[in-house]
Order: structure tokens, then sequence, then C-alpha cells
């Protein structure tokens, strides 16, 4: 049988969550840029007795607490999502234990076994966002797809969401009416991307 992707894909509120990332260095960077690309609103501490210039820059820009420190166990208190980006193997892994004796999701950046998450390429239209993941094995191709989705989906999507939002509170009947005309209306969505045109 030919492999599919089981993870079950959430939308997290990152306002109302603190997130840790352990470490300071190129890979905290690149996960750091993203989270904040997508979430400007996320609430992030990284504790790393270094850190790069490009993370004191996001660091201002955002809502993001640098400590100068090396990692301990007490650093885990108040967050609800860790991530391990260390350069020492024995340290993510201890991040890894700590968490999971925590009930507390973590993420060891370079290391799929010692992840209960992964982070997934992401686009954001207005209201709209889509994420993707390639269950882990092809990181680039998620980076590749986010890319050409970016392309691809219409800048205005977000006025058809607006309008669509405004439209089903005018709405009148019970529930099966109302979902009924949501579907009536947005059934030429689907039927035009099968006939592959787009105008
Ligand atoms: C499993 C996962 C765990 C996690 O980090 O959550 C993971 C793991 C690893 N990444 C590695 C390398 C690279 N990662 C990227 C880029 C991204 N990686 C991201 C996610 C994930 N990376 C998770 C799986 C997601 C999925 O399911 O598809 C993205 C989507 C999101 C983000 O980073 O926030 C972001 C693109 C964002 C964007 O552009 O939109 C590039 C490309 C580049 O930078 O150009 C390279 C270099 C090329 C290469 O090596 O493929 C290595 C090898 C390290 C080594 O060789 O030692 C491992 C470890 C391994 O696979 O074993
Ligand atoms: N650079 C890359 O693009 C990629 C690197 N990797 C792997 O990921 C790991 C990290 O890579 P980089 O970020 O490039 O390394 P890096 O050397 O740039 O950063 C490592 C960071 O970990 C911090 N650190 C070390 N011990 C610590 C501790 N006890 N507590 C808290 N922080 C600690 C360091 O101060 C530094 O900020 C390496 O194992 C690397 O092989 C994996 C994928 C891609």
């Amino acid at each position: 049988m030919t492999e599919r992707n089981n993870l079950y894909p959430i939308f997290l509120k990152t306002a109302q969550l603190n997130i840790l990332i352990v470490g300071g260095g190129n890979v905290a960077e690149e996960k750091l840029t993203f989270l904040t690309k997508s979430s400007p609103d996320a609430k992030v501490t990284l504790v790393s007795p270094m850190f790069r210039e490009g993370t004191s820059e996001l660091a201002k820009k955002y809502d993001v607490t640098l400590i100068t420190d090396t990692y301990s166990k007490e650093y885990l208190k108040g967050n609800h999502l860790v991530i391990a980006t260390t350069d020492n193997p024995k340290v993510n892994i201890q991040v890894y234990e700590d968490c999971r004796a925590l009930d507390k999701l973590v993420n060891v950046a370079d290391n799929p076994p010692y992840c209960d998450f992964y982070m997934g390429g992401i686009v954001t239209k207005g209201n709209v966002k889509v994420a993707i993941s390639t269950n882990g094995k092809s990181p680039t191709t998620a980076k590749r797809l986010r890319q050409f989705f970016e392309e691809v989906i219409p800048e205005d999507i977000d006025e058809m969401v607006q309008n669509l939002n405004e439209y089903r509170k005018t709405i009148k009947g019970d529930f099966e009416h109302k979902v009924d005309k949501m579907n009536e209306i947005t059934q030429k969505l689907v039927e035009k991307n099968k006939e592959g045109k787009n105008d």
C-alpha cells in the first residue's frame, strides 16, 4: 500500500498560547521567521546562550522574549508548545523527554521521530490560511508548494470570504436551509476548477 499523511492539522490561536524555542542559531531563526510570518501575534520565548542578530531584530518587531541561558526544565513552565533547535542532540532529546513527562507538545526540529508535530509550509491570504506537510519527508517540497499556492490563490479570496460571511448572516430559515443555500452559491467555485477555467 502506498504511504499517506495521517497527521491532523490544527490552527492554533497563538495569541493565547506560549511557545518556547530552545536554541538561538540558524534553525531557531528559521522557525521563528516562519512562525511570526504566519502568526505575528505569537507569544514566543527563546532560551539560548547566544542569539543571531536577525533573531534580535525579530524579537524587537514581535512579541518575542530572549533569555540568555542554557536550557533547564524550569523554562518549560507556562509554555504550551516547545521547539528544540540546539546543536547538541543530547539537550534536544532532554527537552523532548521533559516535555513528554509534562504532556507538552514538542518538536525537535532536525529529528522527526522526536516531534509531536511538524511545522508546515504556510500560505496566508487575509482570513484564508493553507498549511502544507509532506509527512516530514521533504521540507523542500513543502516550501515549493507554499510558493506555488502563494502565487495561485487569488489576493481577493478574502473578499469572497468576507462577502459570504455577510451573506450567511442574512439567510433566514433552519440550519439545513442555510447549508443548502451556502452550498448552492459556492458550487461554481469547484465546477470552474473541474473544467479548468479560471475566469
Ligand atoms: C520534519 C520537519 C520538522 C520541523 O522542523 O517541524 C523538518 C525537518 C527537517 N528539515 C530539514 C531541512 C530543511 N528544512 C527546510 C525548510 C522547511 N522545513 C519545514 C518543516 C519541517 N522540517 C518539518 C516537516 C514538514 C513537512 O511535513 O513537510 C518548513 C516547511 C516549515 C518551517 O521550517 O517552519 C520549512 C519551509 C518553509 C517555507 O519555505 O515555507 C529546508 C528548505 C530550505 O530551507 O530551503 C531544508 C533544507 C533541505 C532539506 O534538507 O530537505 C531537515 C534536514 C536537516 C539535515 O540535513 O540535517 C530536517 C530533518 C529531517 O528531515 O530528518
Ligand atoms: N543549519 C541548518 O540549516 C540545519 C541544521 N540542522 C541541525 O540542527 C541543529 C542546529 O543547527 P543550527 O541552528 O544551524 O546550529 P547553530 O550552531 O546555529 O545553533 C545552535 C544554537 O543552540 C544553542 N545551544 C547550544 N547548547 C544549548 C543549550 N544547552 N541550551 C540552549 N541553547 C543551546 C547555541 O547557543 C546556538 O544558539 C544542528 O544539529 C544541525 O545539524 C538541521 C537542519 C538544517
